[in-house]
């Protein structure tokens, strides 16, 4: 028998309507396949990348940057919502400064620099900039499952104006004008700063197509530090054939990059809730998720992976339901089997 109809047979014959737990069946199978594996425990590690973007000069956040550093340090000390989320839930998680604009570091030090540059003026970030943040995505990923164990590795990030670079990364990979894509990011409803935010996405990646030829290139020259090494990380989790699952908007847009430059990285990907901003449904398509298949639509728009710890734990409840639940065939009753290969097995 093929993993896959083992994988089926499991959670069809759960004593429930077939399909009845939607996608959290959907997930939960994709999580075994991952793994190749039914009798395993979740072992979770939430990553939050933290860096700060020059783009903010051009007054495209509402926020001043300086809440960076101090949101990541609340991060650490366990008083920030997604701090909170995982200790709840006795979730590991490690805050990386991969580019705060601060004197001092907050979380792990992997600072590639104090923050990126203004892209509307020059390259966000150089070669080897790029290269090094790249390098801190995918060696953090890989230590945290050979090191620490961990075998669903879920991703977050905290940035004042990353929800501009995004924009950006995604209007140039797509074409899809700004308007459709930008949203109010850590805003209220304030629709000068979407024209602001649209017309510097607009110009900004006008002035440095000509040097997009990969999607690094676009990375580097209109993204941040945090989704280069999201991007990096998923790759990684790819590579390990562990799976992961994305937050929001800039983790989507991260996952669109991933699903770009491996294909494979579709397999491992699991989205946790479609965000507030409206970007995030053309991020999900690039990697072949319809934003229908996200399961938590809660209109949230906070960041920092906290869609990805409330996955997290669905998908842990999910787990321990089908180790434990009573099976159809014990039932023990003829048949209802409406149509062939969902009957009882
Ligand atoms: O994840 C999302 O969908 C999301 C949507 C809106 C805002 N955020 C968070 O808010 C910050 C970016 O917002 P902004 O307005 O400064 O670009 C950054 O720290 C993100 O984690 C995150
Ligand atoms: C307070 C605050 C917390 C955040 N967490 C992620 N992005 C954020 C942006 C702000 C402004």
């Amino acid at each position: 028998m093929e993993f896959q109809e083992t994988v089926e047979n499991l959670i069809n014959g759960a004593a429930k309507p077939v399909d009845s737990l939607g996608l959290l069946e959907r997930y939960l199978k994709k999580l075994m396949i991952a793994w190749e594996d039914i009798d395993c425990e979740i072992k979770p590690y939430h990553l939050i990348f933290a860096a700060d973007n020059g783009i903010v000069e051009e007054g495209v956040a509402a926020y001043p940057p300086i809440i960076t550093y101090l949101q990541a340090q609340n991060m650490v000390d366990g008083k920030a919502t997604i701090s909170c989320f995982c200790n709840y839930h006795q979730v590991p998680y490690s805050v990386i400064d991969i580019g705060i604009n601060n004197e001092n570091i907050a979380g792990i030090n992997r600072r590639v620099a104090f923050g990126t540059k203004n892209f509307l003026k020059e390259e966000a970030m150089t070669s080897a900039q790029f290269s090094e943040a790249w390098s801190v995505g995918n060696d953090i990923v890989k230590n945290t499952i050979t090191s620490l164990g961990a075998n669903l590795i879920s991703f977050g990030e905290m940035g004042i104006g990353n929800t501009t670079t995004s924009s950006a990364v995604l209007h140039a990979m797509t074409g899809i004008l700004p308007e459709f894509v930008v949203g109010y990011g850590a805003s209220a409803n304030n629709a000068e700063l979407i024209k602001r935010k649209c017309s510097v996405i607009s110009r900004g990646v006008e002035r440095h197509r000509n040097s997009f030829t990969r999607i690094g290139d676009i990375l580097r020259c209109v993204g941040g530090f945090d989704i280069v090494a999201m991007t990096a990380g998923m790759v990684a989790c790819t590579e390990m054939k562990t799976p992961f699952v994305f937050d929001g908007f800039i983790g989507a847009v991260a996952f669109a990059c991933a699903a770009r430059i491996n294909k494979q990285v579709e397999r491992y990907a699991i989205p946790s809730h479609l965000s507030k901003e409206p970007g995030m449904k053309y991020a999900l398509l690039l990697g072949n998720i319809l934003a229908d298949d996200v399961p938590i639509q809660a209109k949230m728009g906070l960041g920092e992976g906290t869609g990805a710890i409330l996955m997290v734990v669905l998908l842990k409840t999910m787990l321990f339901t089908i180790q434990h639940m009573a099976r159809l065939s014990d039932f023990a009753i003829d048949t209802i089997i409406d149509s062939p290969g969902r009957g009882i097995i």
